[in-house]
C-alpha cells in the first residue's frame, strides 16, 4: 500500500471488500429497517422501493430539481477530470461519496425535506431512542458513581476511553474492572495509543478551549459530554464546542436534537450522573459549552476540503478531538493508505492540534508502528473492520 498522496481512493467495486460489502448489504438492509420502524405512506414506500431498485441494480441519480441542496451536491459531486459522479454506478464511485449520498437520498425517501408531516423526523430516531432508553445505559450511567472519587488524572482515562469504546457502543466508565488501565497501562485493545500527548495539550488551567467533532448520539454522545463535563470541571478546558450533523445523517450520528436528549438523560439519572447533567446544562447557559451544527458536517468530503469559516473556527482550538471511524475517514482521507504513513503527514493541512478517538470499522488506518502491524496481520482477524480495536491518535 502506497504512502504517496495518489494512494488509491476507497470505491465500493472491489469483490469482497468491506465498502462493497457496505453498499450490497447493509444499505438494502437499513432501507428495510426504516420501512420496518415507520408507518411509511405509499408514497414513502415507493420512494424507498426506488432507492433499493436504484442501489441495488441502477445508477446514481440526482436530487429532485426543486431540492434545497441540489446544487450544493451538483458541485460535491464533481470528479477531478470535471465529469461528475451522477448517472455512474453506486460501486464506481468513491465510497466516502456513494455512502454518504444514500443517506442523503433515503431522507428525501421519507419527505425529510418536504413541506408537510413528514419534514424534519428523523428516520433513525427510533433506534436513538431505544439506545438512549435501555438498561444499558442506565448501568453504565450508574458506573460513573464508581468515579467520582478516583483522582482526576485516573478519571481523565477512563473517561477518554469510554468516549473512544462508546463509538462502538461499549461503554468503559467501570474502570474498576479494568475495562480502562488507569495505571498509565497501555489498552491491548489500542493499535496506538497517543493519549500522553492528548493530555499534555490540556494543562489544567491553561484556559484552553477543545473542540469535540461528535459521531453517533445515545451510548456514544452521552460519554463525549461526560468527558467535555471532566475536561471544564478540572480546568483542563475553559470552554468547549461540540459539533454535530445539521441533520439526520449515516446510522445514528448525532444532531441537537440528540445532544438535547442526551443532556436529559443525564439530568434525569441520579447520583454522579445527574451531577455531571446539571453541570451540562450550566455550561451551556453559561455559553462554556457550545454546540454548532456546521453543513460541511454532512459532505462527503474529506475534511482536507473544509470551507474557511469552519477552518477559521476550529484554528481557535487549543486541540479538537474527533470521534469515530467516519470523522476518522474524512481525517485522514478515505485512500488504502499504508497503514505505517505518519498521522501528524496525513492531518498536517488540520487547521490545529487534533486527536482522533475512534475504534476500527473501516479499511482506513495511519500512523502504526510496523511491529503493531505485523502482529495484527499475523493474527489472521479482519482488526480493520470488525470494531475490536481502537487507537488514540494526536498530533500537536
Ligand atoms: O459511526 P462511525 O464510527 O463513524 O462508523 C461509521 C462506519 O460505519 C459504516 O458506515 C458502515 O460500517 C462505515 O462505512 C463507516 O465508516
Amino acid at each position: 500500500m502506497p504512502a504517496a498522496d495518489d494512494a488509491p481512493v476507497i470505491l465500493g467495486n472491489e469483490p469482497g471488500s468491506f465498502a462493497r460489502g457496505v453498499l450490497t448489504d447493509r444499505h438494502p438492509a437499513l432501507i428495510q429497517q426504516v420501512r420496518d420502524a415507520f408507518p411509511c405512506t405509499p408514497v414513502q414506500h415507493r420512494a424507498l422501493d426506488a432507492l433499493l431498485r436504484s442501489v441495488t441494480d441502477g445508477v446514481i441519480e440526482p436530487l429532485a430539481p426543486d431540492a434545497h441542496d441540489r446544487a450544493q451536491w451538483e458541485i460535491w459531486g464533481r470528479d477531478s477530470a470535471g465529469g461528475s459522479w451522477f448517472g455512474r454506478s453506486w460501486f464506481d464511485v468513491p465510497f466516502l461519496w456513494s455512502e454518504s449520498y444514500f443517506y442523503r437520498v433515503l431522507l428525501d425517501a421519507m419527505g425529510h425535506f418536504t413541506d408537510g408531516p413528514w419534514r424534519g423526523v428523523d428516520p433513525f430516531a427510533p433506534f436513538k431512542d431505544a439506545e438512549l432508553r435501555g438498561t444499558a445505559v442506565d448501568d453504565e450511567l450508574a458506573a460513573l458513581d464508581g468515579l467520582a472519587g478516583r483522582s482526576a488524572d485516573e478519571q481523565a482515562l477512563a473517561l477518554a476511553h469510554a468516549s473512544l469504546w462508546g463509538n462502538r457502543a461499549d461503554l468503559s466508565f467501570r474502570i474498576a474492572s479494568g475495562a480502562a488501565p488507569t495505571d498509565g497501562g497501555t489498552d491491548p485493545r489500542l493499535v496506538a495509543d497517543d493519549g500522553p500527548l492528548l493530555w499534555s495539550l490540556l494543562p489544567v488551567g491553561a484556559a484552553s478551549t477543545v473542540h469535540l467533532i461528535a459521531d453517533n448520539a445515545g451510548r456514544e454522545l452521552i460519554p463525549d459530554l461526560v468527558l467535555l463535563d471532566h475536561l471544564l470541571h478540572t480546568e483542563r478546558a475553559s470552554r468547549a464546542v461540540l459539533h454535530v450533523k445539521p441533520y439526520p445523517y449515516y446510522v445514528s450520528d448525532a444532531t441537537m436534537t440528540d445532544v438535547i436528549d442526551s443532556l436529559r438523560r443525564l439530568g434525569a439519572a441520579s447520583g454522579y450522573a445527574a451531577e455531571i447533567g446539571k453541570r451540562l446544562w450550566s455550561a451551556m447557559a453559561a455559553g462554556r459549552l457550545a454546540v454548532r451544527a456546521h453543513g460541511f458536517f454532512r459532505a462527503p468530503l474529506p475534511y482536507s476540503a473544509m470551507p474557511d469559516d469552519l477552518r477559521q473556527d476550529l484554528a481557535g482550538a487549543t486541540v479538537t478531538i474527533l470521534k469515530g471511524d467516519l470523522n476518522y475517514r474524512r481525517l485522514v482521507g478515505d485512500r488504502y493508505w499504508a497503514p505505517t504513513s505518519s498521522f501528524a503527514g496525513r492531518t498536517a493541512y488540520f487547521p490545529g492540534p487534533v486527536a482522533a478517538l475512534r475504534t476500527l470499522k473501516s479499511d482506513v488506518i495511519v500512523g502504526l508502528d510496523a511491529h503493531v502491524l505485523d502482529g495484527l496481520e499475523a493474527s489472521g482477524k479482519p482488526w480493520r473492520t470488525s470494531g475490536t480495536h481502537g487507537l488514540v491518535q494526536a498530533r500537536r
